[in-house]
C-alpha cells in the first residue's frame, strides 16, 4: 500500500514545501495525502496533488492531523517548521510532534531530513 502522508508548512516554508511536492510529485500523486489548509491548498494548486485539506494550523489543522496519526492512519509527517517566528499555536505543533514520537511515526521538520523520508519512501513504493 502507498504511504499516507501529511504535509505541513508555516509560511515562510510553504515555498520549500511547493519546491519539494514539485520535486516529488510523480510519487506523492500514488499516495494518500493530508495537509493543513493553507499548505493543502497551495499544494494542490500549484503542484496538481489530490489533499485532503484539514484546517488551517492556527485553527486546529496540526491537531486534526495529530488525531489521524493517533488512529493509525498517517505513515510519515513531513512538518517544515519555522524556526524562527513564534507561532500563535504552538502547543498545537508540539502535540503533534509529541505524537508523532509517542506512536513513532516519522516526522521530518526540515528539508534535508524531508528528502531523506520522501526518497525512502519512495524506492520502498518501487519495491
Ligand atoms: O500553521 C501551520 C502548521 O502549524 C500550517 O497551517 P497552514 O498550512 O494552514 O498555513
Amino acid at each position: 500500500m502507498n504511504p499516507r502522508i501529511a504535509l505541513i508548512a508555516h509560511d515562510k516554508k510553504k515555498d520549500d514545501m511547493i519546491a519539494l511536492a514539485t520535486e516529488y510529485a510523480a510519487f506523492l500523486k500514488q499516495c494518500t495525502l493530508v495537509a493543513t489548509g493553507t499548505t493543502g491548498g497551495r499544494l494542490a494548486n500549484e503542484v496538481g496533488l489530490t489533499v485532503d485539506r484539514k484546517h488551517s494550523g492556527p485553527f486546529g489543522g496540526d491537531l486534526q492531523i495529530g488525531s489521524l496519526l493517533v488512529e493509525g492512519l498517517i505513515d510519515a509527517v513531513i512538518f517544515l517548521r519555522d524556526p524562527m517566528t513564534p507561532q500563535p499555536h504552538e502547543p498545537d505543533i508540539n502535540a503533534l510532534v509529541r505524537a508523532c514520537d509517542v506512536h513513532n511515526v516519522a516526522c521530518a521538520t526540515n528539508l534535508s531530513s524531508a528528502h531523506l523520508v520522501l526518497s525512502q519512501l519512495q524506492s520502498n513504493a518501487a519495491q
